[in-house]
């Protein structure tokens, strides 16, 4: 991809945590509505690189581009607002709020509307275009007829689902998955491949996948990029970088030790 095409541009960065080199100088793009998919042992460094491109943790050297506008200094609420989301590799979602509840929260603070302590209070007085809206993504993620059901009464699989529909309220531009089908059953793992593929399709979001289940990543993704121990070993289709001598190192030596 030409430097022009970039959605997201990611250049050098390194990060260090004490003695430990989480990132050595990791570089690559993401063009928008692409698909791409970031896989690699346990310890390569997946986490702390989303870590970095929403802006909860700042790189020792290196930079983040979105749209071409340097992210040094853009605190992580302003980079959602730029149009980047994400969903965590642990769920987090308040339990005693519904799915509808989180949906309008995050669209309302992509909008700068409301008052976030308000909503959170439910003191948020809701229009009917929000609820419709609300209602509408809550759908598209099957979960309409749990919407007005406290999160913390839902199974794991349909929290990621409420995870997932609050980062599209934000209606980004690049969404970041931090391994979006941990916990879930097989069923539960294909809706979840089957909708970010249609996200990719239909919003033309581009989409940056961490996941362990390489099955998945085949079917939703349409370039991998590989990281062991910091660095990108390999970059390509999902065939050709699955079959690569040094990613296939890189699980077979972690599993080994
Ligand atoms: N807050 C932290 N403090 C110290 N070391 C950290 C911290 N976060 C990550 N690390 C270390 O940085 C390296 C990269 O970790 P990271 O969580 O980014 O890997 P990952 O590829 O996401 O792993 P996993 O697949 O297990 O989630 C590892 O060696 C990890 O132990």
């Amino acid at each position: 991809m030409s430097d022009g095409a970039a959605l997201l541009e990611v250049a050098g960065v390194h990060v260090a945590f004490g003695g430990v080199q989480a990132l050595g100088g990791v570089s690559f793009q993401v063009g928008p509505g692409e698909a791409v998919g970031l896989v690699g042992p346990n310890g390569a460094g997946k986490t702390t690189l989303f870590n970095v491109v929403t802006g909860q943790l700042r790189p020792d050297a290196g930079t983040v581009r979105f749209e071409g506008r340097p992210l040094g200094g853009v605190p992580s609420h302003r980079r959602a607002r730029l149009g980047i989301a994400r969903t965590f590799q642990r769920v987090e979602v308040f339990p005693e709020l519904s799915p509808l509840e989180h949906v309008v929260v995050a669209r309302r603070a992509s909008r700068c509307e409301g008052s976030l302590w308000a909503d959170l209070l439910g003191r948020g007085r809701l229009s009917p275009e929000e609820h419709r809206a609300a209602l509408d993504l809550l759908q598209a993620v099957g979960l309409s007829s749990l919407a007005e059901v406290p999160v913390a009464a839902l199974t794991l699989g349909q929290q990621r689902l409420v995870e997932l529909a609050r980062a599209l309220a934000l209606e980004p531009r690049l969404l970041l998955a931090d391994e979006p089908s941990s916990g879930l059953d097989p069923a539960e793992r294909a809706s979840v491949a089957r909708l970010l593929r249609q996200l990719v399709e239909a919003r033309g979001t581009a989409l940056l996948l961490v996941e362990h289940d390489l099955a998945l990543v085949r079917q939703v993704v349409d370039r991998v990029l590989a990281l062991d121990s910091g660095a990108l070993v390999a970059e390509g289709p999902f065939d050709q970088v699955v079959a690569d001598p040094r990613v296939r190192q890189a699980y077979l030596g972690r599993a080994a030790g």
